[in-house]
């Protein structure tokens, strides 16, 4: 399909709007009528930089409160649309979007707005121009599609069609079942909004809380099949008002843009491919066969953490080596040619890059000792890798010594790796092979830790829908439910995605407050950090107990907290002490139960988490991260 985005959708000037939405490799845009009023060039000017760009703009919009109004008013309205009609063709832009009258002087008959929207299509037709007309949400007699096809249907006229707004049909939970009846040809444009749920008014919700398709919560699968189904063929495009993305940089913007578009094709693709099977109607097999729908390899499967590699100076790595010491891990090798050290313990590695000149130090150079890499376990790397490509990722290709595995890498959102790594399972060993083994290890030893439950990700407000994105795209993770938390300086919101398997769970923070710690460490990083990596265990009692006595620091939890603990769940007097003792915290949902503890900062970048699922418990404990971050924030006021 055509791709296209309407200019509000990004920030910028408007030059620098078209330049990232060209970059993105989209086809075409929808100009956003405020982008041109303001622009510092004529409609020929636009249009040649559109043109030498590679972009076809093909949709004018909107044009307002047209449609049903009283004969004075209609007559300028006329006059209105002549001077639209004029830029339009200066612009070379095909088609003009109505949308729904909200205003107060509308007279809501049916066939006066028939008449009129008549007579603009007329006058469009001379000059080879086609009007859309669009129900908006909010509009004052129209606020649904099939209100918006009956007068489209009743005005009957070849050069007046309808526009489909994704989010205007399901903000108001309308059934998109029926666009499946209307004609595709008299379907003149298509536009894609997600949104998150939310309990407001329609027209904030449609101005300040778009999101781009699989960012939010809509089922636009569903809306996409139906639209194509009905025999659409025109561009798919997005357009989307969204406060954050009005600031955020537009070349990113128009990345996540496009990802989400290719995603969406994807999905619909095989949703196609699945109802053609199924229906003998024959529409879905013809609008696979109409429209050539994005393909790209098929989602990983996915075998959790393989490693987690941090960038460190020698320094650096001396104390980390310290800690997980600590914590019960052995050194297992040394790299083969570079200042690379391997830790281990149960299925968990740990890579601790010290090595000059390298990926590692770039980070370290840049994010002081942090995370700098992950590996994930994939039956098919390199299939893995070409989905990542496809969904708009850059490769990586680092340099490699000659004995060692090849390990393709992707770039993600942040600017870390995400290897993907074959071949991991019992008995098999891809990591260890690059690494010389370590005469002292002691295999048996550990505190019992057996791998990656989870790593956090701290966010800037702005980067966590590209991570939605992202984690949902390339790597076929699922958002679980959002939660606000109380830090002490503003709430933080979290959000965890994991894959249908749980072996891969990521969970995104952020927060909007400036003073809260994940605001601070995710402005220090450039906004995007991983906050802290949790290790399961089976036993999290003996797994304490084992840390602490050799010395692993630990958040301390106020005594109140187990004192609510104790009114809220009953847990037995002993199981209550044990926890109360080892600063254990605890949660339980309908599915299990969930005991963690924190360990404190490293070098105040990041910190781990110990956790203990029982049962089938799904979530992350946030309920208690409060309990963490107000320890973390007494802990800084007494001075510690
Ligand atoms: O919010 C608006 O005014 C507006 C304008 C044009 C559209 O296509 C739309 O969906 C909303
Ligand atoms: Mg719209």
């Amino acid at each position: 399909m055509r791709r296209s985005t309407a200019t509000v959708s990004l920030s910028g000037t408007l030059r620098q709007k078209l330049q990232a939405i060209a970059a993105a490799r989209f086809d075409g845009i929808e100009l956003f009528e405020p982008d041109f009023v303001s622009f510092d060039g004529s409609a020929a000017e636009l249009a040649a930089m559109a043109g030498d760009l590679g972009l076809t703009i093909d949709l004018y919009q909107p044009l307002r409160d047209f449609e049903g109004m009283p004969d004075a008013d209609h007559a300028r309205n006329l006059k209105r649309a002549e001077r639209k009609f004029d830029l339009m063709q200066a612009l070379g832009a095909p088609t003009l979007l109505v949308c729904s009258n909200t205003s107060p002087r509308s007279l809501g008959d049916a066939e006066r707005s028939a008449a009129q929207l008549h007579e603009l299509a007329e006058r469009a037709a001379r000059r080879n121009l086609r009007i859309g007309y669009e129900a908006l949400a909010w509009g004052r007699h129209v606020k649904r599609y099939r209100e918006a096809w009956a007068i489209v249907e009743r005005a009957d006229h070849p050069h007046l069609g309808l526009i489909l707004d994704s989010f205007h049909t399901l903000s108001l939970g309308d059934d998109p079942s029926a666009i499946a009846t209307i004609p595709g040809e008299k379907i003149f444009f298509l536009q894609m909004a997600d949104a998150p749920i939310l309990a407001m008014d329609v027209l904030q919700w449609a101005r300040h809380h778009r999101c781009f398709p699989g960012q939010g919560q809509f089922d636009l699968e569903t809306f996409l099949a139906r639209v194509l189904r009905a025999g659409y063929a025109g561009p798919l495009s997005l357009e989307i008002f969204n406060d954050v993305f009005r600031e955020t940089p537009n070349r990113r913007t128009a990345t996540d843009a496009m990802r989400s578009l290719l995603l969406l094709e994807s999905q619909v693709r095989q949703r196609l491919a699945r109802e053609a099977a199924e229906s003998d109607d024959g529409t879905a097999r013809a609008a696979s066969e109409r429209v050539a729908l994005f393909d790209p390899p098929a989602v990983p499967r996915l075998g959790g953490y393989a490693f987690l590699e941090f960038a460190v100076d020698d320094t650096a790595a001396e104390a980390l080596a310290a800690l997980l010491h600590a914590m019960g891990f052995v050194r297992a090798g040394r790299h083969r040619s570079k200042a690379v050290t391997l830790y281990r313990q149960g299925a968990i590695n740990l890579v601790i890059n010290a090595e000059p000149d390298s990926f590692a130090r770039r980070r370290f150079v840049e994010h002081g000792p942090s995370v700098c890499a992950i590996g994930i376990a994939a039956a098919d790397a390199e299939r893995a890798v070409n989905r990542a490509v496809a969904l708009q990722s850059a490769r990586f290709d680092g340099p490699r010594g000659a004995r060692e595995l090849a390990m393709p890498a992707i770039v993600s959102p942040g600017g870390n790796l995400v290897h993907f790594v074959a071949g991991v399972g019992p008995g098999v060993d891809p990591i260890g092979a690059d690494f010389v083994a370590a005469d002292n290890t002691t295999p048996d030893d550990g505190s019992g830790l057996c791998h990656v439950d989870h790593v956090a990700l701290g966010l800037s407000p702005d980067q966590l829908d590209t991570w939605v994105l992202f984690s949902r795209a390339v790597l076929g993770l699922e958002p679980g439910d959002s939660l606000e938390l109380a830090d002490p300086f503003g709430l933080v919101r979290s959000l965890g995605v994991a894959d249908r398997g749980r072996s891969l769970r990521i969970v995104f923070n952020t927060s909007s407050s400036r003073a809260t710690r994940t605001a601070l460490s995710a402005s220090a990083s450039g906004g995007v950090a991983v906050q802290h990596i949790a290790f399961a265990c089976d036993d999290i009692v003996a797994t304490v107990r084992q840390m602490r006595a050799a010395g692993v620091p630990f958040v301390p939890i106020s005594a109140n907290y187990y004192d609510d603990l104790a009114a809220r769940i009953d847990l037995g007097a002993e199981r209550l002490a044990t926890l109360r003792e080892l600063g254990i915290l605890f949660d339980r949902s309908a599915d299990g139960d969930y005991l963690h503890i924190y360990t404190a900062s490293f070098a105040g970048r990041f910190f781990f988490e110990i956790v203990q699922r029982v049962g089938g418990y799904d979530a992350y404990g946030a309920l208690n991260a409060p309990a963490r971050l107000a320890s973390e924030a007494q802990a800084a006021e007494r001075g510690g």
